[in-house]
């Protein structure tokens, strides 16, 4: 096991990582930007390096001022955390030219599954179903319709650099094809630098289900159930769960064995997710995300298994020392994103001194922050502040146990999104579990 983890990440993912690296007695070392020198994962870490100014292009997304600080502090291994170079096949390419170890997939295989027509090609030879479409790159507005002549409108143009909801073009009739084709190409050659396109058959109302994988150096490979993605707005996760609510027993083997055959075929190694649309009892693979998610900790409150502890030794070289069949999902649990936003402005970025933050605690409540009473919360990085995680011996359990969470929650001094949250507990679709990813975007801004 390593002696010295550099977590290349600010906020909770940060302090998460540390906690782990803790519990495996591993010594912590902190990157912060200027806006972050009195950070909670600065307060944390047993030693912290300034990585330079609070844009985060110049400190925590600059490959050289993080290797740098991994010098200087003689660290054995980087951990990325999710988001900034988490996903960066460059810069995991260079920490592995370097004596640090990257705590995640290689850069290969991040490149294998991060090129989206790859993976589709890769997920069909290992039988995982993928959205009907195109697995190469659409050349013309006829492969366009040739997608639709075969599956019917609409259908969806997707940018090959795109992702999360960005680059994705519906197209509801033949007349549109033309436009629609011409504009996502030269969308993606603008905000991905790659014109690259794929067609897909566009699913009207799906759930949005992603199955957690541990993949370790010796071949073993795990699925640890999924998570229901589906509370979504604006392609913004807002409230995760597991399991789904959605998903028979059938169903759910169906698709831990089909992520489990996918990532056995990328050659993936260390913590990933594998994403699927599910609709009308039909599972399709969509993308891979090829880091440790937000999302992470539903999985852990269900199946009792650390995962970034796991990530750890996976990349220290240890095996997986349970088998697939040990791996059960007890219970049930939530995740609660809260944003400093303020949902009255149309959730518009909140800034502001936590002049009372009082989380909630008592039975099956997890808190994932960063954040103490009287920070200052700027806007340099992305609004989510902690993670509420609610966990119980059932759904109906959870959302019980959330009402009275969300109301012992006490913030001052700035706007969050917990208004909304408590809210969200008396909708009724979402009570049953019978959303989809549309649900708050047509409840929110019905007139978009
Ligand atoms: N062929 C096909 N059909 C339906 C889809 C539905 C989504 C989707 C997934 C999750 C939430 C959404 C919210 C509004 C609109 C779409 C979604 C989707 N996403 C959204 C972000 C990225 N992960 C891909 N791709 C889709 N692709
Ligand atoms: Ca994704």
């Amino acid at each position: 096991m390593f002696s010295k983890v550099l977590v290349a990440n600010r906020g909770e993912i940060a302090v998460r990582v540390m906690r782990a690296c803790e519990e495996l007695g591993v010594r912590t070392v902190a990157v912060y930007s200027e806006a972050d020198k009195h950070g909670g994962h600065v307060r944390y870490a047993d030693e912290a390096y300034n990585i330079g100014p609070a844009r985060a292009a110049d400190s925590y997304l600059d490959h050289e001022s993080v290797i740098e600080a991994a010098r200087k502090a003689d660290a054995d291994a980087i951990h990325p955390g999710y988001g900034f170079l988490a996903e960066n096949a460059e810069f995991a390419r260079k920490v592995e030219d370097t004596e640090f170890k990257w705590v995640g997939p290689s850069a290969d295989a991040m490149e294998r599954l991060g090129e989206k027509t790859k993976a589709r090609a890769l997920m069909q030879d290992a039988d995982v179903p993928v959205v009907p479409g195109t697995t190469e790159p659409a050349e013309s507005a006829e492969d366009v319709k040739a997608v639709a002549e075969d599956y019917g409108y609409p259908v969806a143009i997707k940018a090959e650099g795109g992702g999360g909801g960005r680059g994705l073009k519906v197209v509801h009739s033949e007349d549109e094809v033309d436009d629609q084709f011409e504009t996502a190409k030269r969308e993606g050659e603008a905000y991905f630098d790659n014109a690259s396109v794929y067609v897909e058959k566009y699913l009207e109302s799906p759930r949005h289900i992603e199955v957690q994988i541990l993949a370790d150096e010796h071949g073993n490979v795990r699925h640890l159930g999924e998570r229901d993605c589906s509370l979504q707005r604006r392609h913004q996760k807002v409230i995760e769960e597991a399991p789904s609510p959605a998903l028979s027993d059938d169903l759910r083997e169906q698709i831990g064995e089909a992520a489990r055959r996918g990532v056995r075929a990328a050659d993936y190694h260390n913590a990933g997710t594998v994403e699927f649309l599910v609709e009308d009892g039909e599972f399709y693979f969509m993308e891979v995300n090829t880091r440790i998610q937000v999302e992470h900790t539903v999985t852990e409150e269900v199946t009792g298994l650390d995962v970034v502890k796991w990530q750890l030794r996976v990349a220290a070289g240890e095996e997986l020392d349970f088998s697939q069949d040990d791996v059960e999902i007890d219970g049930h649990s939530m995740e609660f994103r809260i944003n400093a936003e303020a949902p009255e402005k149309e959730f518009a970025p909140a800034t502001g001194t936590l002049a009372t933050y009082d989380p909630p605690g008592g039975i099956g409540i997890r808190m994932d922050d960063a954040v103490r009473q009287g920070d200052e919360i700027g806007g340099d990085y992305d609004s989510m502040i902690a993670k509420l995680i609610v966990t119980g011996s059932d759904r109906e359990e959870v959302l019980a146990r959330a009402e009275r969470a969300l109301a012992e929650f006490d913030i001052e001094g700035l706007r969050t999104v917990i208004p909304f949250h408590r809210l969200m507990l008396t909708d009724e679709a979402f009570r049953e579990g019978s959303h989809t990813t549309k649900y708050l975007d047509e409840v929110l801004d019905p007139e978009r």
